[in-house]
């Protein structure tokens, strides 16, 4: 299985269970792993084959301007959709820290795993 990863896209959205979090977007960072739905690109060396993920990261942060959840696991269950129904991956990890939210804590966030690893 042929995956893409991102690490580190940073997005704005409105995310938290406080009032304090309800007002304002805060930035999240994301970390991506997304299976390729097959190896066609690698030897039609073709952008079309495969998933752009230069197309992806832009769609992702006007998604995540658009939707508003409280926790994590909701927002990365979204992320996790959005990457399976309409850039077609069949299975993806995906991981949304809040960068320095915790005290004391180097990072914090939450990982969700969807679909099928072939
Ligand atoms: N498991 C979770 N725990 C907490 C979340 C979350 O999204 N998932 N969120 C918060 C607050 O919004 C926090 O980020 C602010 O301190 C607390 N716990």
């Amino acid at each position: 299985m042929d995956i893409i990863f991102l690490q580190g896209v940073r997005a704005r959205t409105l995310i938290g269970c406080y009032d304090w979090e309800r007002v304002a977007p805060q930035v999240v960072e994301l970390d991506l792993e997304i299976a390729l739905p097959s190896t066609r690109a690698c030897h039609t060396d073709n952008l079309n084959d495969t998933i752009n993920y230069d197309q992806l990261v832009t769609h992702l942060r006007k998604e995540l301007e658009a939707q508003h959840f409280l926790l994590l696991e909701a927002l990365a269950d979204h992320i996790a959709k959005v990457i399976r129904e309409q850039f077609c991956a069949p299975w993806t990890r995906v991981s949304v820290i809040k960068p320095g939210i915790l005290h004391e804590v180097t990072r914090v966030g939450v990982t969700v795993e969807r679909g099928q690893r072939s």
